[in-house]
């Protein structure tokens, strides 16, 4: 399965976001798409989501042009997207009971192990109201996690964790996605979170934006403590913050 991304643009009205672009991601992919705020990468992943009309090019799903409607897309927004008359629990099974009417017992013993894991098991009667950003933020891990989907779209997931939980929701989700990997895209700010998460790492810069440079990133899912490849580690991630600086410019 593999997700191509061609040549799209878009405005919004007459101000042009994004110029030409054209990327592809593989089914055991993940790609961490940086940049500076107000590129455009959220609008990017909702024109790839169908969210919003770009207005040329085309996304493809194995060669078929891309619809919510016929695959099944994980997508974590910015602002997590809980629906605030539902609970945790009921936020976390409404996008899966969209999907398949009769909720099975694989899916019910994968709900038990991420409210488990995401650390929600005390929070599953509570509403969104009653919530802080980083529980919030759970919440929409667990749900997008819960659909089993066939496509990841996650829009800076981690961003609203203090720095212990952050960590552990990056490696419940590497493991997660290694147990069925789907071509998946994830915005994120952090330099190392890009690091952590992205077999490739995309700069999305330019007014209008477009990929920019593309990293390949040898240091996917490992938290370094070996020095020889330390060094090798921060030379990367100096590198990627510097074209970042010079892209905010
Ligand atoms: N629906 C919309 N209508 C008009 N302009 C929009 C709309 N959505 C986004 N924009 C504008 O498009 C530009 C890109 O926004 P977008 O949210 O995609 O950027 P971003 O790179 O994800 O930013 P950040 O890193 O701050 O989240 C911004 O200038 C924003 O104001």
């Amino acid at each position: 399965m593999m997700l191509e991304v061609k040549e799209v643009t878009l405005s919004f009205e007459t101000r042009p976001i994004l110029s030409s672009t054209s990327f592809s991601v593989q089914v055991n992919e993940v790609i961490a798409i940086i940049g500076p705020s107000g590129t455009g990468k959220s609008s990017l992943i909702k024109g790839m989501m169908g969210l919003i009309p770009f207005n040329h090019g085309e996304v493809l799903l194995n060669e078929a042009p891309l619809s919510p409607k016929t695959q099944t897309i994980g997508w974590i927004p910015q602002n997590y997207g809980l629906l605030p008359w539902q609970t945790v629990k009921q936020n976390i099974f409404s996008a899966v009971k969209l999907k398949q009417s009769k909720l099975s017992s694989e899916i019910m013993q994968h709900y038990h192990q991420l409210v488990l894991e995401l650390g929600l098991v005390e929070l599953e009667n509570l509403f969104p109201g009653q919530l802080s950003g980083g529980q919030a933020q759970r919440v929409s891990i667990a749900r997008a996690l819960l659909l089993d989907p066939n496509l990841l779209f996650l829009d800076e997931p981690f961003s609203a964790l203090d720095a212990l939980t952050r960590e552990k929701t990056q490696d419940l989700f590497v493991t997660q996605w290694q147990q069925q990997p789907v071509p998946t895209v994830v915005i994120t700010h952090d330099v190392d979170e890009a690091l952590f998460l992205g077999h490739r790492i995309f700069l999305l810069a330019g007014n209008p934006a477009t990929v920019s440079k593309i990293w390949e990133n040898p240091f996917w899912h490992q938290r370094i403590t070996q020095s020889e490849k330390l060094l090798e580690r921060f030379q990367l991630s100096d590198l990627i913050r510097e074209e970042l600086r010079h892209s905010c410019d």
